[in-house]
């Protein structure tokens, strides 16, 4: 992240450009994280800069996250009509027509449908008699051991048994993110779907912001001289820059939204 122009400036050269793809990530990012993985609501005003940018000409906007789609709709608060596209479940679900073609080849199959059966029933088992602490959220396409809160050794044993369920289930994917462990049927990615959203929309300037591991895959697909790419937070990253925190998003939002509108004025 060194020998590179300000955030600041790069946002205002991407907002010049002729057409900007925003999109972000949600937990961590437009909602800080809590407890609860349902009671995780945007900071306030993040949902209306990102309408106010996707009411722009040739600026789209989309929420890409880990969530169920229906998930993610509930938590932002986006209805179907609004163009806001969201991508959910890591990339494999989309309320875009385009990105779900585009990650056919990745959909989950019967046979990832009956592995994902025996997945949840093995880790609510698991849960229930060794780790009553831990919460297990169900996705479409994963089933998600969540430790926030919990004493670093209980935390750290339940995660450690869900990574051994996995072994004994051939094919499904581990992924550890924020007090999390995720095991997913799912073959998708969020860089494969976010690079098929800007090719759709033609977009010169792509602009991702995210927090997690699974947003690294945006990053690395990310790497034209007009995008413009975010991690929130503290981490390794392959991101061309970083903000602290989901306030500075908030900031962030803002200040494209602004230099996108002054762009527009400008012709
Ligand atoms: O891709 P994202 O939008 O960042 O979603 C990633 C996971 O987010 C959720 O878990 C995280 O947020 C929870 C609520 O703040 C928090 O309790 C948990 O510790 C975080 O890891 C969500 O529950 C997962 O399903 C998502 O995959």
């Amino acid at each position: 992240m060194k020998d590179q122009e300000p955030l600041e400036q790069a946002l205002a050269r991407a907002a010049a450009t002729a057409r900007v793809l925003v999109a972000t990530d949600y937990d961590g990012v437009l909602a800080p994280l809590v407890a609860d993985p349902m009671q995780a609501t945007p900071l306030p005003g993040t949902i209306e800069t990102l309408r106010a940018l996707a009411a722009l000409p040739d600026v789209h906007v989309a929420v890409v996250s880990g969530r169920d789609l229906g998930t993610l709709r509930t938590l932002t608060g986006i209805g179907e009509d609004e163009p806001i596209v969201l991508i959910g479940s890591h990339g494999a679900e989309s309320s875009s027509e385009a990105v779900r073609e585009a990650m056919e080849a990745a959909a989950v199959t019967p046979d990832d449908e009956v592995t994902l059966t025996e997945l949840r029933s093995d880790i609510e088992a698991l849960v229930k008699e060794h780790h009553p602490l831990a919460n297990v959220e169900h996705k479409s396409a994963a089933v998600v051991v969540h430790v926030r809160g919990l004493p670093r050794e209980t935390g750290d044993a339940a995660i450690a048994d869900a990574r051994r369920v996995a072994l004994d289930h051939p094919g499904v994917k581990v992924l550890k993110g924020k007090s999390v462990l995720e095991l997913s049927v799912s073959h998708a990615d969020k860089g494969s779907a976010v690079t098929a959203l800007g090719r759709h929309v033609d977009a010169v300037a792509r602009l991702y912001l995210g927090d997690d591991v699974t947003d690294e895959d945006a990053f690395t697909r990310m790497r034209r001289p007009d995008d413009v790419t975010v991690k929130v937070g503290t981490g390794s990253t392959a991101a061309r820059y970083r903000v602290d925190d989901e306030p500075a998003v908030a900031r962030l939002l803002t200040q494209l939204h602004d230099a996108c509108a002054a762009a527009h004025r400008a012709g």
